[in-house]
């Protein structure tokens, strides 16, 4: 399994060793002393699948504190494009996003820590997403960015006629409205061990 530093730092693409053979394939899809390796301490509480035809864009999503949720993100069928945005008051890269293309062949995973508002672009005829999570699902504290908001500038590689959204997404408010907590409180803890990104 390959871990690589993204340009911000906290935010990781993951890439397991995909084991094919006649059968079918096998791939170990979490390791717990790679996450304390690369990540530090992470107790994972809840899983998640979703199944989305082609278009359909979840997200942006995050939940505020106290229910703040780190989650390791994957694909099982299909490919998604896949965006990590960073809410973090007084981060260097607020306001700033990663992302990954998210294949269910490849098994490539994404680490989106807390404090990173999180969605992604269905770009095949459908894909099957499942996710680890640090925190228990809180309707009450979820929260959103508008996927296309000017302020944020993602390229999503699909023209915007054919992307979908839920009621809610179509909603959700401007980048700033809905700050997660301040960076600083999360240098505190070990999630964030790094503080420089790859070249
Ligand atoms: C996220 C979630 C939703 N639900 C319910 C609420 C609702 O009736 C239905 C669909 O919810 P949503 O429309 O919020 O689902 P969705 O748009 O797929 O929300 C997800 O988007 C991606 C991008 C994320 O990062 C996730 O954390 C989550 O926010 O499922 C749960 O019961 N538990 C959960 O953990």
């Amino acid at each position: 399994m390959r871990v690589i530093v993204s340009a911000i730092p906290d935010v990781l693409f993951i890439e397991p060793e995909v084991f094919g053979d006649d059968r079918g394939y096998f791939f170990e899809s979490f390791r717990q002393d790679l996450m304390e390796e690369h990540v530090g301490r992470v107790e994972f509480v809840q899983d998640n699948e979703s199944k989305s035809g082609y278009g359909v864009l979840r997200g942006l999503h995050f939940q505020k504190p106290p229910f703040t949720q780190s989650k390791l993100v994957r694909v099982v069928r299909g490919r998604v494009l896949d965006v990590a945005v960073d809410v973090r008051l007084g981060s260097p890269w607020y306001g700033r996003h990663v992302y990954s293309l998210l294949d269910g062949e490849r098994k490539n995973m994404m680490w989106v820590p807390k404090g990173f508002a999180h969605g992604f672009l269905v770009l095949s005829e459908d894909a099957v997403f499942s996710y680890k999570c640090d925190n228990y699902y809180a309707p009450s504290h979820d929260t959103g960015i508008m996927w296309n908001d000017p302020a944020l500038g993602i390229d999503w590689q699909l023209p915007e006629s054919v992307i979908r959204v839920s009621e809610r997404d179509s909603k959700q408010g401007k980048f700033g409205l809905a700050d997660c907590f301040p960076y600083e409180e999360y240098r505190q803890e070990r999630l964030y061990p790094r503080t420089t990104a790859h070249s």
